[in-house]
């Protein structure tokens, strides 16, 4: 198996030689019904507004198998180190199903590891869904609260949103789930203060344990009940613990029960662990978690295939680092025409955001070529009345990246003017990716659009757990492969650590620290 990096791939340098094609002169619709793959889940990746043809598509299979790409999933799946910086294995794929080879690590079947959780969560879920667990002073659990920050947030809160109108148009009974993240005290007492606390748990979430915003949001909860007045109500008894086996946390006895997660789950990819796992099946009970289990399981699956074309997570990861790295354009805006999907640009960015933005190779060595991109993003049609001018006529060209369902969660919904709201969303989608794509001349300079805006287009019927559940680990395995041709290592995030140390410092009164003393003063 190769690792080099890309600037020393003969592929890249091919592909830096072509000129790109102008999807002004490209778009048709047979590229339209040509261009697409499956994706897992029911969804379909369709790339026609990109601005590449076939001699493109030839030369990224080329740079793909140059690289082996698949090669190195497969060695993620089958359990070797590919966590370079923390010599660990990468194990997330094992959370939703079995990829590669059976896996042993510290002495454990890491499959069997995972699946115990997830039966310990399906039964505890499922005793609190019907009563027989209760709260200390005998009340039902109506609410579940997460407390976590990152991946231990962005994710199940992003997937939580995006299911809670299917459930309820399935008529699925739902917990209601909040979430807090932020130390800003007013993130928690914005949440506190529309609770009650005797029909309330809590799940605090922390995989390393010591996470500063996460261990003061559990003290200001603990301390909240504690201060309620409730008689006979207990904290032990409304908070359960989501960490791994070697945290601080893991032995603590101030929880009603524990589920645990490992080392070899990075927080950003954590979401189909026990980390989503719990949060989303005491909401809408485990059988629906398991569906969206199912669904990035087919997308992982589908993720091993080496002919690019039936490969929607590869193809997407290559014709990303085309628009990054030949075309060098340096940001990606997340889409989704799905108001469900509100917070899933916010995982996105982590996900991405965190992984792959580097400097260093997977060896610590330098690299001279761009790598992630900013990612950003917002629910269609809103962004349309928003940041969509940029996008149309601004200076910088950032490539787009579209999710859409024919059908809405809930099926609830009016004629006006000939038109549902749900085909009115549609058809908005299908506007701007033909007007990013051509643009319109115009003899008014401030009406003219450039057009040849690359988009790509990731589409479903409804979104539904399955689909979900694919989506995320497209996004997941895009950012894999990406970081396999940047020839990163995608799953540490030594960056985040600085402002970590330094807001201690701050903490401590800045011992030594002129210039973190002055700018402490004005706050
Ligand atoms: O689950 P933990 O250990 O509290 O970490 C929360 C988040 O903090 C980070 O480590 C970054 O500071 C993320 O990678 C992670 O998702």
């Amino acid at each position: 198996m190769t690792y080099k990096n890309l600037d020393s791939s003969s592929a890249f340098k091919q592909l830096q030689a072509m000129p790109a094609s102008n999807l002004k002169h490209v778009l048709n619709p047979a590229r339209i019904k040509t261009y697409h793959a499956k994706a897992g889940g029911g969804l379909t990746y369709h790339y026609g507004a990109m601005p590449i043809a076939e001699e493109h598509l030839n030369v990224l299979q080329q740079l793909s198998e140059e690289l082996s790409l698949t090669e190195k999933y497969q060695a993620v799946v089958d359990g070797q180190v590919m966590n370079t910086g923390e010599k660990r294995l990468v194990l997330h794929h094992l959370s939703r199903g079995q990829v590669g080879k059976p896996v042993s690590a510290d002495g454990e079947d890491k499959g069997a590891f995972y699946q115990a959780q997830l039966q310990k969560i399906e039964r505890f879920s499922s005793q609190v869904r019907s009563g027989a667990i209760l709260g200390s002073t005998g009340k039902k659990f109506s609410t579940v609260v997460q407390i976590g920050i990152g991946g231990s947030d962005l994710g199940p809160r992003a997937l939580y949103l995006a299911l809670k109108g299917w459930c309820a148009s399935k008529e699925i009974e739902l917990i209601d789930a909040q979430f807090i993240s932020n130390v800003d005290p007013d993130d928690a007492q914005a949440v506190l203060n529309n609770l009650d606390l005797e029909s309330t748990l809590f799940i605090l979430v922390s995989k390393s344990g010591t996470t500063l915003e996460t261990l003061t949001n559990r003290d200001l909860v603990i301390q909240a009940i504690e201060a309620s007045g409730i008689r006979g109500i207990d904290p032990a008894k409304h908070m359960v613990a989501v960490t791994s086996k070697t945290s601080p946390l893991a032995t603590s006895s101030s929880v009603l029960e524990s589920f645990f997660i490992d080392d070899y789950i990075g927080g950003r990819y954590s979401s189909t662990s026990a980390v989503g796992a719990v949060v989303l099946s005491l909401s809408f009970g485990f059988d629906v978690f398991n569906s969206l289990l199912d669904g990035a399981h087919e997308a992982d699956v589908l993720a091993l295939n080496p002919n690019i074309k039936e490969n929607a997570a590869l193809l997407d990861a290559l014709l990303g680092v085309y628009l990054r790295n030949v075309l060098l354009y340096p940001t990606t805006a997340i889409l989704p025409y799905s108001q469900a999907l509100s917070r899933f640009p916010a995982h996105l960015q982590q996900l991405d955001m965190e992984s792959n933005g580097k400097h260093v190779n997977r060896d610590g060595l330098s690299i001279s070529y761009p790598t992630g991109p900013v990612i950003f993003g917002e629910p269609g049609t809103n962004g349309q009345h928003s940041f969509y001018q940029l996008l149309h006529q601004g200076t910088d060209i950032v490539p787009l990246q579209f999710i859409g369902f024919s059908e809405s969660q809930y099926h609830k919904d009016i004629v006006v003017e000939g038109s549902t709201s749900q085909e009115k969303l549609s058809a908005n989608l299908v506007a701007q990716i033909v007007a990013f794509a051509l643009g319109k001349d115009d003899v008014k300079p401030n009406k003219q659009f450039t057009g040849n805006r690359p988009s790509s287009l990731l589409s479903a019927r409804q979104l539904d757990p399955q689909a979900l559940g694919a989506l995320l680990a497209h996004y997941e395995n895009k950012v894999m492969f990406q970081g396999f041709i940047w020839n990163l290592n995608s799953f540490d995030q030594e960056g985040v650590q600085l402002g970590k140390v330094l807001a201690t410092k701050v903490l401590d009164g800045c011992k030594g620290d002129e210039v973190l003393k002055a700018f402490s003063e004005l706050l």
